[in-house]
């Protein structure tokens, strides 16, 4: 049980023009009836979901009324266990913005005996007393997070549970297999019927197809949660760094007639559609003597190693040449976009357009004027659709994007292979049910039906204060 009381400033210090302080556990109410005075004659134990009207004091308790001091005009929710965000007593105060009311706020309620939150306190109390499961918890950590309007709704999907339920779905199938076992483990072994056996392999074929499905979602997820890693490379005036001005709608990058124009890397967060995209301009790559040039070059060649998408630029009115075909080269394993740039122009006869068709194959073709601003439509949603697949996002869509829920599902799985393996090697069932078991506490760890004291310390320290 836990008996103490917690408080924090849940909003950001000294920003906006309310601040609100956030208590919760047994003596919320208490402490607050020691500080607070409502202007209509209200009693905040007879109250409940309810706001009430009234003053701050810092010495309500004080029969000397004449001394006492006022420290604030605020607004006071009361929300009484155990229907509440914790399932604890909350009570907010919403006093007014700066950092002096809610400071002294917070040092009033602390001396009142409230102790000060860790960050992620309140969402903790939430899953310890049963009112979210780990990956609830953790969907608020990305609603916080999220730069684009189709990453919130996957997150608020997670809140919801969407997750959740796929992995208990999963944990329940473990379990009555684990069941299925224990029937047959008082058998001797050579009386365990072979009909047995393989029902035990079907039913643990279809719970990994599951959790591959599952995995199977874990890219898309990331991009959402990280932005998708988008390279421009080609070499130099093709019109890297005014294709990434144009995306960007601002003129960001240094656009000259000067060939080793960029030598930084440029990285900007950009929403394609819903898809939250980390474009990247970078310096033209060709061999060259320029000392901070060659520095660029190596930067470049680094970023198209990282990157999860390339845009690879082409100048419309040159050959294709040897300095393309180098770079072609680098980045033929990736996926990406090739981009025949400049198409305003007057084009003479260049080989670029039978070369561009040739190479890099299966990567589609668009063509645009950065300077124009054509094709840069056709260009965004060719990247959107290549993401997505051309399936838009719902708060219902299950989607892993969280890198320790991959790492769960992944162990998952081994834990399956080993039973599958087991049983054509004839082991006896309770070696076999505890792989089961393994793959049970491995899922389990998702939800946190499995966990243990330090992962939830380590995911809550995560959060933000007040939260
Ligand atoms: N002022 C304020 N705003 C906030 C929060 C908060 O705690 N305080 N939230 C916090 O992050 C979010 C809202 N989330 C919440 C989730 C559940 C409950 C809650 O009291 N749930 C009760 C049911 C309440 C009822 O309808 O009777 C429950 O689940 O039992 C409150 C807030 C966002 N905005
Ligand atoms: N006509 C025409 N010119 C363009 C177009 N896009 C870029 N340019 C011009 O091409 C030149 C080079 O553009 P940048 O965007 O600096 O090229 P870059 O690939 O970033 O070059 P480096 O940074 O040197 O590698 C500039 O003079 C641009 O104005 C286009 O669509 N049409
Ligand atoms: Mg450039």
């Amino acid at each position: 049980m836990i008996d103490d009381t917690i408080a924090a400033i849940s909003t950001p210090l000294g920003e906006g023009g309310i601040g609100i302080v956030r208590i919760s556990g047994p003596d919320a109410i208490n402490i607050v009836k020691a500080i607070f005075k409502p202007v209509k004659d209200r009693d905040l134990d007879n109250e409940n979901f309810k706001i009430i009207y009234g003053h701050i004091y810092n010495n309500n308790n004080n029969s000397d009324t004449v001394n006492r001091e006022i420290i604030d005009e605020v607004l006071v929710s009361v929300m009484r266990a155990p229907n509440t965000y914790t399932k604890e007593d909350i009570i907010e105060i919403n006093c007014h913005g700066g950092s002096l009311p809610v400071r002294e706020i917070l040092e009033l309620v602390l001396s009142k005996g409230a102790r000060l939150a860790e960050p992620g306190e309140f969402s903790k109390r939430a899953f310890l007393n049963g009112r979210l499961d780990m990956a609830q918890a953790e969907a608020i950590i990305d609603i916080i997070r999220s730069t684009t309007g189709d990453a919130l709704k996957l997150a608020v999907g997670q809140l919801k549970g969407g997750l959740s339920r796929k992995i208990d779905f999963i944990q329940n199938e473990l379990l009555e297999i684990t069941a299925f076992i224990e029937a047959n483990i008082d058998f001797p072994e050579d009386e365990i019927e072979e009909y047995n056996l393989t029902t035990i392999k079907t039913k643990v074929k279809k719970v990994k197809e599951e959790i591959k499905n599952l995995l199977d979602t874990a890219d898309t997820g990331r991009i959402y949660r990280n932005g998708l890693k988008t390279v421009i490379t080609g070499k130099p005036n093709v019109g890297k760094s005014s294709l990434l001005n144009v995306l960007l709608k601002e003129k960001r990058a240094i656009v000259t007639d000067i060939p080793g124009t960029t030598r930084d890397v440029i990285e900007e967060i950009l929403n394609l559609g819903g898809v939250p995209v980390k474009i990247i301009d970078t310096a033209g790559i060709r061999d060259t003597d320029d000392m901070i040039e060659k520095i660029g070059v190596e930067k470049s060649k680094s970023a198209i190693e990282e990157a999860e998408m390339i845009l690879m630029v082409f100048d419309s009115n040159e050959e294709y040449d040897y300095e393309d075909e180098k770079i072609v080269k680098m980045v033929e394993k990736k996926c990406g976009i090739k981009v025949l740039n400049k198409i305003d122009l007057k084009n003479n006869r260049k080989n670029i357009n039978y070369k561009i068709k040739e190479v890099l194959p299966n990567w589609p073709l668009i063509e645009i004027s950065a300077i124009k601003e054509k094709g840069i439509e056709k260009l965004e949603k060719k990247i959107v659709d290549m993401v997505t697949g051309g399936k838009s996002i719902t708060s219902d869509t299950a989607i892993i994007s969280n890198i320790r829920h991959k790492n769960q599902l992944k162990k998952a799985l081994i834990h399956l292979e080993d039973v599958l393996v087991a049983v054509d090697k004839g082991m006896p069932l309770d070696i076999i049910a505890i792989d089961i078991r393994g793959a049970w506490e491995a899922v389990g760890e998702i939800n946190g039906t499995a966990v243990t004291e330090n992962i939830i310390d380590k995911i809550f320290a995560e959060f933000c204060i007040g939260k």
